[in-house]
């Protein structure tokens, strides 16, 4: 490790301040994504980030993933998770171990952790208030039929009221990415999609998605700082992005066009990921651009 000598410490220490002005009172949604929750020691990272920023002036929303979790659990009974481009295969015994882990685990160490560090968390899922409306997703196969994937959701709408109530009280939501039809049953939604519709209705200012890859890479495995909407459709039709980066460039890019003013995918590995975002002009990651 590089010794820095406590002056050089001010100097870092000040030339945050432009960016703190700059995020001052706005709105930043953060996707922590399952792969990116691993090491205790970056989980800590991540939860005092997250307060920093809210003491600073920020209004940081969390919405958290939890694919591999869910995985391990799904393991443990002896079931085989199942994805079709990108989305997971959600029967009702998967949609219990789903809501296990995403509204009860996960959800409950993150908000633990930033709480830990000083900060107000509450959690959430889409049932508190009816909050994430959803309804049932179907996918469409090469010859455009229909797929029935079961209890996945795509998302019909989501209310701001309760999360700027919270931003407005000090407290950081937490959310998990469940979300309830009219008949209160629950659906797994990706949680890519809530935080790109979140980012939209809370009309945010930077959107940053926290994964387990540099950002988004080409064919030879070289980092692709800046994407426009015409470079991801080419992207998409060439098969140079797949799985999991499928619903988030989606979601990243419908952000993007829906006025948020900054949308990231970065590396959630590297420790601190999200103050190098949000306070240096080490841009981090890939950018996505709406033209
Ligand atoms: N072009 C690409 N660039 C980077 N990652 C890609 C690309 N195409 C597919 N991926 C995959 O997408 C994964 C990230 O999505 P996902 O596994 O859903 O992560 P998260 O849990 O963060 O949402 C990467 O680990 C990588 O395997
Ligand atoms: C429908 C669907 O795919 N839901 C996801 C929800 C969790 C998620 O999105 O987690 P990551 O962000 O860690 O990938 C799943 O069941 O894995």
């Amino acid at each position: 490790m590089t010794m820095i000598t406590p002056q050089e410490k001010a100097e870092i220490l000040s030339e945050a301040l432009p960016y703190i002005q700059r995020f001052f009172d706005k709105t930043i949604v953060i996707k922590y994504g399952g792969n990116a929750m691993t090491e205790p020691e970056l989980k800590e990272g991540f939860a005092s980030d997250v307060v920093l920023l809210k003491l600073v002036g920020m209004n940081p929303v969390v919405v958290h993933g939890g694919g591999p979790q869910i995985n391990e659990l799904l393991d443990r009974i002896g079931k085989k998770g199942e994805f079709i481009q990108g989305m997971r295969v959600t029967d009702a015994e998967t949609m219990d171990v789903v809501e296990m882990v995403l509204g009860g685990h996960v959800n409950k160490e993150i908000v633990s952790l930033i709480n830990k560090h000083g900060g107000k968390a509450v959690g959430l899922t889409g049932q508190d208030g009816h909050f994430i409306k959803a309804r049932k997703m179907y996918l469409k196969d090469s010859s455009d039929e229909l797929l029935d994937i079961g209890q996945v959701g795509e998302i019909e709408s989501i209310d701001p009221t309760i999360v700027a109530h919270l931003d407005a009280g000090d407290f950081i939501p937490v959310i998990a990415p469940i979300g309830v039809d009219r008949n209160g049953e629950s659906y797994n939604i990706n949680a890519d999609l809530v935080a790109g519709k979140l980012a939209e209705v809370l009309h945010a200012e930077k959107l940053i998605m926290m994964t387990n890859t540099p950002g988004v890479l080409d064919k030879e495995g070289n980092l692709l700082t800046k994407l426009s909407a015409k470079r991801i459709d080419e992207l998409f039709a060439d098969g140079t992005i797949s799985g999991g980066m499928l619903p988030k460039i989606s979601s990243a890019l419908d952000a993007a066009k829906s006025g948020v003013n900054a949308v990231h995918i970065i590396d959630g590995r590297v420790k601190h990921a999200l103050l190098l975002e949000v306070l240096t002009e080490q841009g981090v990651g890939t950018m996505i651009r709406a033209k």
